[in-house]
């Protein structure tokens, strides 16, 4: 499990070393660390140059020290002081070893030329102490450095914001994050995750909270998802009723249906007019409460008043229940924990406006971590915003993001197995914040491994989903 945190958990959590006089030893470890990881990028030191943008904090002299560290080693450091501070003893350190620098407000030119020139460019701008994104020369210069191959962040990409990932003005994509003490939020959630790259971490010894985010890996996945011991029966490893499909739209149900048999279940029972494959108990009329253990409502069901009747019983039935699709414009005024709610962000914002929350599908995607912990607070359900990285946020406070999917699986009725698949995870028992988080990352692998790089229809999602849980469970 990837534990990550806010960028003030981490400062509160250097406070009692930089209180005890450690603030020294603590940029020490942040440089030679960031140092190691620059090296490890390039060929040999000797001949190589590395360039650092330097701001007018710490983080600014831990790039500084980095270099220092790096000129040691024979690469060619040159430092582009971005503000008109910086850290002096980073500085001096830096140039009693030969490194250049360059002022950003007199050297433009020149520091954009040695910065292209470089083999590694160090973005040592803003750290967890910047407040908004980069502004004026130092927002033209990162703009005008698109594209540079050889980014490596120094804590996190300059403008990223740490706690929520959203940005504000450029920030320059990296190919590698080097992140002090802790795992900072924002490199994890979207919009900004991206610009991040490959993270790397350097241990500082902190005693830290309970994590703001965090991310599952394989180990959780085989350790949380649920599987039949030899005294299970179908009715002990859960029975999901599904209330997806219209005469309309019956493709929606039969995917929901097939992500929910795939991932495991003991049994599905189903209500609508799609015809069903024979595993899969459907013909009534109704499903009395005590013979499911939890509902998967709304893929299809738009403008089926009998549909959304019966997925309207589901949702207040007080069982645990995936509201997707459709029926998330059928929930009362307040549900519970247990209800998972699966928008994208289009129906995010329409939810949110329902609510009274004007919110348009361009706010989400700027700002995914608060709209979805606005509709949290809203409704009292625990909510998976679909997307490239997907994001969880429950009613406790807990925060999941998962990013194992490919864009090839932004294809018409993906969003319906990923239903059927947390649906089938519900009626397991998995408590329903983790099981979001794991079908996330299960669906992602699974489009992963059925697209094989290439574009894949819905119903491959399914088919792929046994193979990625042999694998994991085996
Ligand atoms: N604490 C520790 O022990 C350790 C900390 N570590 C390191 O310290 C980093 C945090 O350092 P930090 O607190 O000095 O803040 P930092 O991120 O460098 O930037 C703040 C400076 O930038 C300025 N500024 C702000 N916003 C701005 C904007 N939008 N555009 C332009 N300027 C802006 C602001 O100046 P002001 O405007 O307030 O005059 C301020 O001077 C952390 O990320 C990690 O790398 C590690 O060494 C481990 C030990
Ligand atoms: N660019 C992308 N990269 C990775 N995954 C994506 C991307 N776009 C969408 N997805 C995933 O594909 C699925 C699409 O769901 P949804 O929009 O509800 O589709 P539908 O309603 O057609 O079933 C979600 O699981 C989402 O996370
Ligand atoms: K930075």
């Amino acid at each position: 499990m990837l534990a990550a945190y806010s960028g003030t958990a981490v400062r509160a959590a250097e406070k009692s070393l930089l209180d005890a006089g450690l603030g020294g030893h603590l940029m020490a470890l942040a440089a030679y660390g960031l140092a190691n990881a620059v090296l490890h990028r390039l060929d040999q030191a000797y001949g190589s140059r590395a360039v650092i943008l330097v701001g007018s904090g710490n983080n600014g002299g831990d790039a500084l020290y980095a270099g220092e560290v790096l000129a040691r080693r024979g690469v060619a450091v040159s430092a582009v002081l971005m503000a008109e501070r910086w850290h002096e003893p980073g500085l001096a350190a830096l140039q009693s070893v030969g490194g250049r620098v360059f002022r950003l407000v007199e050297d433009r030119v020149e520091a954009l030329a040695a910065a292209w020139s470089a083999d590694v460019v160090i973005d040592g701008i803003l750290g967890t102490g910047a407040r908004g994104g980069l502004r004026g020369l130092a927002a033209e210069l990162v703009a005008q450095l698109r594209g540079h191959p050889g980014v490596v962040a120094c804590d996190l990409p300059s403008g990223l914001h740490p706690d929520t990932g959203e940005t504000d003005g450029p920030v320059l994509d990296a190919v590698e994050t080097v992140t002090f003490g802790a795992i900072k939020a924002g490199l994890l959630l979207p919009p900004g995750e991206a610009a991040a790259g490959e993270i790397s971490l350097i241990d500082l010894d902190l005693d830290l909270p309970r994590p703001d985010l965090q991310r599952l890996d394989q180990l959780d996945l085989a350790e949380f998802w649920p599987r039949p011991g030899a005294t299970d029966h179908k009715y002990s490893r859960g029975v999901l009723g599904v209330v997806a499909g219209s005469a309309q739209y019956p493709g929606a149900a039969q995917l929901a249906v097939g992500g929910a048999l795939a991932a495991g279940v003991g049994m599905v029972r189903y209500l609508g007019p799609a015809p069903m494959p024979p595993e899969v108990v459907a013909g009534a009329s109704a499903i009395a409460a005590n013979r499911v253990q939890a509902w998967l409502v709304g893929p299809g069901v738009a403008d089926d008043p009998v549909q959304e009747q019966r997925s309207y019983a589901a949702i207040t039935s007080g069982l645990p229940v995936v509201v997707d699709a459709g029926a998330l414009a059928l929930l009362p005024e307040a549900v519970g924990a247990d209800t998972v709610l699966t928008p994208h962000a289009g129906e995010l914002a329409a939810l949110l406006s329902r609510r009274g929350q004007r919110t348009e599908r361009s706010d989400v995607e700027r700002e995914p971590l608060r709209y979805t912990g606005l509709a949290v607070e809203l409704t009292g359900a625990t909510v998976l915003l679909k997307g490239a990285t997907t994001v969880v946020v429950s009613p406790s406070g807990a925060v999941y993001s998962q990013a194992e999917a490919t864009p090839w699986l932004a294809t018409a009725g993906s969003g319906d197995t990923l239903a059927g698949m947390l649906a089938a995870l519900l009626a397991s028992g998995v408590q329903s914040a983790l099981a979001a988080a794991m079908a996330a990352s299960v669906h992602g692998q699974a489009g992963v491994l059925a697209s094989g790089g290439g574009p894949i229809a819905a119903s491959d999602i399914a088919g792929a989903v046994p193979r990625v849980l042999s694998e994991l469970l085996s």
